[in-house]
């Protein structure tokens, strides 16, 4: 099949490249013409597991292009896959300015021949219909003499589209895997032609032909109404979101009763019903879906008159997380003013080089504002060279430079390599060996041995 993804981030990019390598024709489409340059090199302008290799197979096989003209995707493409970024606007509204463009220029470019047009960008319920009508504006501006024609959201007989919401689910680090091993496919329309071409499309991933485990039965499709495919995203994210809120205030109260929240999570989780994923309590959760997504969940609840007073209570919970190991520290090393901190970890998870809304940005800003001096070492971002939002910290490019003179370490972010680390080492040059595990990741015992003092959260 003929596939045009628009916009090449995480989730563009992931998309394409594996429709590609699945067997499709792939035209990917980026107005950030430095992005489809390095792209066209077989370079990822992000870092994601396993993609960079797919990447160049698919160029090599002639099964992926890149390029910044929108008309060429849209010409070539039976399917148009809308994968923009959907940002916050300070009030926590999305702002769909980016989608917009496309929608538009869609239009603009839109001739003969069927199209599916896919929103696989997380949109505000009611985005689907919109884009439609986007389209239709942009058509009309080619071609007044069609306004009448396409009066009333009908469409002229050439101009045969159909819009689905393809909500995408993927985790970064992991987004190759999770694209070729989804737990479930969403598809949002009301038109059967164009979910029959949905179904071809992701075919070989619904039968499994490139999972981890072939033998698994097929992958579970649920077609829905266009409005419901666009709140079954934003439900899921504000779920795992509230879902991680839930135990890190358990992990706040196990705190002060003297319980241990790994234990209590473990004990939860073995529960078939509430189960043991996204319990991990700690910094609370960052990135650039779960804030944004839940905050515009409550802004269109707002909207249609609703106070979604558990989701607000979710991330108030997660921003006052964010400053609990603050209180940690001070409470080990009283003022802080002048002492050294170092941070294991900026990214806001591991297997990504994404700073967006990362707890430690905020870690830094108040530390920073107490007067204490912040190190950082990250495996990614100390290689990278990104320093954007990281002007207060310095970053160092290895481990004993990151403790030297420290008057606590912070682990972070839980990066497996920080598991294996020579803590007895660290401890040398360190000014006094204290480490608050922010994620719980760390051996407690084998630290404390080593004549750490370990603080964890609720832990
Ligand atoms: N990042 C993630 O892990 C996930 C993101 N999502 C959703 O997917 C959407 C995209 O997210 P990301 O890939 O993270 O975004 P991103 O911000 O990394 O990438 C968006 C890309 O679109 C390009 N772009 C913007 N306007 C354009 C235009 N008019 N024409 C062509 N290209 C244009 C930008 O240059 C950029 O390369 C968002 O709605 C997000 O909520 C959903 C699931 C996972
Ligand atoms: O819409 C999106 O963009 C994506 O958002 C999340 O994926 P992602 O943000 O990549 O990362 P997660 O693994 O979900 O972690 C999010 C945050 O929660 C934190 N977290 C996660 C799990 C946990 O138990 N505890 C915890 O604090 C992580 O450290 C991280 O800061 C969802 O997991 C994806 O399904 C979704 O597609």
């Amino acid at each position: 099949m003929r596939v045009c993804v628009i916009g090449t981030g995480y989730v563009g990019l992931v998309t394409g490249v594996c429709l590609a390598h699945i067997g499709h024709e792939v035209i990917c489409i980026d107005n950030n013409i430095d992005k489809v340059k390095l792209l066209q090199q077989g370079e990822s302008p992000i870092y994601e597991p396993g993609l960079t290799e797919l990447l160049r197979g698919c160029i090599a096989s002639g099964h992926i292009r890149f390029s910044s003209d929108l008309g060429t995707g849209v010409e070539f493409g039976e399917v148009l896959f809308i994968a923009v970024g959907t940002p916050a606007l300070p009030n926590g509204e999305t702002d769909t300015r980016y989608v917009e463009a496309v929608a538009r220029g869609i239009g603009a470019h839109l001739h003969l021949g069927y199209k599916v047009i896919v929103n696989k960008s997380t949109v505000p319920i009611g985005s689907g219909d919109w884009v439609r009508m986007i389209i239709l504006d942009g058509v009309v501006e080619r071609e007044p003499d069609l306004a009448d024609a396409l009066k009333g959201g009908g469409t002229h007989p050439p101009l045969d589209f159909d819009v689905v919401s393809n909500p995408e689910f993927l985790r970064e680090g992991s987004a190759v895997y999770d694209t070729f091993n989804p737990d479930r496919i969403v598809l949002g329309s009301s038109s059967r032609r164009a979910i029959q071409i949905m179904q071809e499309l992701y075919g070989p991933i619904i039968e499994r032909k490139y999972a981890a485990d072939p033998t698994l039965p097929p992958v579970p499709v649920l077609v829905t109404d266009l409005s419901s495919a666009e709140m079954i995203k934003y439900a899921a994210n504000a779920f795992l979101a509230t879902k991680i809120s839930f135990i890190n205030e358990i992990a706040n109260i196990c705190d002060r009763v003297g319980a241990d929240v790994v234990q209590v999570a473990k004990g939860m989780g073995l529960d078939s019903r509430i189960g043991e994923k996204f319990l991990q309590a700690g910094l609370g959760w960052g990135g650039s879906c779960f804030p944004k997504d839940v905050s515009a969940l409550i802004h269109t609840a707002a909207d249609y008159g609703y106070d979604a007073q558990l989701l607000k209570a979710a991330v108030q919970v997660n921003q006052r997380q964010r400053f609990i190991v603050i209180e940690k520290l001070q409470q080990v090393l009283k003022i802080l003013k002048g002492k050294t901190i170092g941070l294991l970890g900026l990214t806001f998870k591991p297997n990504t080089d994404d700073l967006r809304d990362a707890p430690a940005l905020n870690l830094i800003e108040e530390l920073h504002r107490l007067g204490a001096k912040v190190k950082a070492y990250d495996p990614l971002v100390s290689q990278s060279g990104l320093r954007s939002g990281l002007s207060h910290v310095i970053v160092e490019t290895d481990l004993l430079h990151l403790a030297d003179g420290c008057d606590a370490l912070v682990l972070v972010t839980d990066w497996p390599q920080f598991q294996e680390v020579d803590y007895g080492e660290l401890a040398k040059v360190m000014h006094q060996p204290v480490i608050i595990d922010g994620r719980n990741f760390l051996d407690r015992k084998g630290l404390e041995s080593l004549g750490f003092r370990y603080v964890g959260m609720g832990h």
